[in-house]
């Protein structure tokens, strides 16, 4: 039995979140309601527990170690409105058709961590954004404001700080009982992943790959490439007011623990050294990931990781690297030679989303498949090249078929017929599986599907 939890003292979390610098957070226009929505998600039950946290960890020791591969993925912003039961089961269901390729590609057992059940906080370039003369707050995330362009959806409201804690919850469950459920059958993902090889002509490279997939029938049982019936929770810790009402101390162990999720990252825009995110994720006790953009420096990234995870277990922290296809060869092998070199415990994994980002000519913003390919594949051969192990793919994608992306079945023409992300463009499901059948191919063909 797990132990029950106390609530964190509260002058621990609001020491951090009140005296140091926090980027990209909302100002609430009443700070009355934003002292209630805080004091009753204080009062709320976790949404995840200690002992899945560290179980979580552990699995990631084994991707730093280069025993696994992590397939993390999910929308870039939850949205209150398109909370479906479906939609979350198709997502649920893609992540472990990924596990399921990515597992073959690299002969290696594989960790599945959804974005999701708690992905409602945005970080954003500009704080206003200007239509037809009219400037209005930008949309940071339905825990903040509403999508709509309209002065009353984009003034900031605490309570939905609220909402969004109980679609979590509602989510977290629905997850619960899907992985536990029909998706636990080890033969559910490997079915749909040769549904879709075998759905086209023109993948026909696919079906092959996906009959070799079948053959080797290392999906299934406890020593597979992924266990059907887990599936982790992570999103960007953005909002302190969220993470800190929802840091809870394990009686158990004294530690504390953000309990919206499993897995929370640092986003590129807030990982400043003294800062109120780093100062928060140094205190809590979940594996933790960061963002890592273009312009990190040897030393910046050294100082992170020293300030993340002092005592260097594996598993604690998770490196995201988010460079671009025409930035990474450049930026990438010296922070992977010197963090190697220095011999620090990380996960190296790539983010081939947001450093490829554009605008269509329809206005869009989008990606294309082929830049992502590009990244992902410079990411696989920069970091084998340091002597580190390639740990993971972050992806933005859904289940559902959108066409946000650019690439398999999409143009730039066709972005306009289902765009629905209220946030960044998302890979469907047949991107994302090309995606994967396509590092597939140039990881066996490079001779070697191990690390
Ligand atoms: O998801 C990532 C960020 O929130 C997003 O890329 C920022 O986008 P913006 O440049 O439109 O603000
Ligand atoms: C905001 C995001 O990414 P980054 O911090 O890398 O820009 C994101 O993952 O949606
Ligand atoms: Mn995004």
């Amino acid at each position: 039995m797990t132990e029950p939890l106390t609530d964190l003292p509260a002058a621990h979390a609001e020491t951090s979140r009140r005296s140091l610098p926090a980027r990209q957070q909302p100002r609430w226009p009443d700070p009355v309601a934003r002292d209630a929505a805080v004091a009753a998600l204080s009062a709320s039950l976790p949404l995840v527990v200690p002992r899945e946290c560290d179980r979580l960890t552990g699995r990631l020791a084994a991707v730093a170690r280069g025993e696994a591969f992590l397939v993390q993925g999910g929308d870039c912003a939850e949205s209150l409105e398109a909370v479906d039961a479906a939609s979350i089961g198709r997502s649920a269901s893609l992540l472990q058709q990924l596990a399921t390729v990515f597992g073959y590609a690299m002969s290696l057992p594989t960790v599945t961590v959804a974005r999701m059940a708690g992905q409602y906080a945005k970080p954003r370039s500009a704080p206003t954004e200007v239509r037809g003369g009219v400037e209005l707050p930008v949309y940071r995330g339905d825990a903040v404001n509403g999508h709509a362009f309209t002065a009353a959806d984009r003034t900031p409201d605490p309570h939905r700080m609220l909402r969004v804690y109980h679609a979590s919850a509602a989510t977290l469950n629905l997850v619960r009982a899907y992985v536990g459920g029909e998706h636990s059958d080890p033969s559910y993902a490997l079915e749909r992943v040769l549904r879709f090889a075998n759905a086209s002509p023109e993948r026909a490279h696919h079906a092959v790959l996906a009959k070799e997939i079948e053959r080797a029938g290392g999906f299934t049982g406890a020593d597979g490439w992924y266990t059907p019936g887990e599936l982790f929770m992570s999103h960007e810790g953005l909002l302190l007011d969220y993470e800190s009402a929802l840091t809870r101390v394990d009686p158990a162990t004294g530690r504390a623990y953000a309990t919206s999720g499993h897995l929370l990252w640092i986003g590129e825009r807030t990982r400043q050294l003294d800062g109120a995110h780093v100062e928060y994720f140094a205190k809590i006790s979940n594996p933790i990931a960061v963002k890592v953009g273009p312009t990190a420096t040897e030393d910046e990234l050294l100082r992170l990781i020293d300030r993340l995870s002092p005592e260097g277990e594996p598993g604690r922290l998770t490196l995201v690297v988010r460079m671009g296809a025409d930035r990474i060869r450049a930026a990438l092998p010296a922070l992977v030679e010197r963090v190697t070199a220095e011999g620090r415990a990380v996960a190296w994994i790539s983010d081939p989303m947001h450093g490829n980002t554009i605008t269509a000519p329809t206005g869009h913003k989008t990606r294309r498949l082929d830049d992502v390919r590009a990244e992902l594949t410079a990411f696989f051969e920069i970091v084998r090249a340091q002597g580190a192990h390639p740990g993971g793919v972050h992806l933005e994608l859904t289940g559902d078929d959108v066409t946000e992306c650019v690439g398999t079945d999409t143009g730039f023409d066709d972005l306009p017929t289902r765009y629905r992300s209220v946030c960044d463009p998302r890979l469907n499901p047949a991107q994302s599986l090309d995606l994967a059948f396509h590092l597939t191919e140039v990881l066996t063909t490079a001779g070697s599907t191990s690390s």
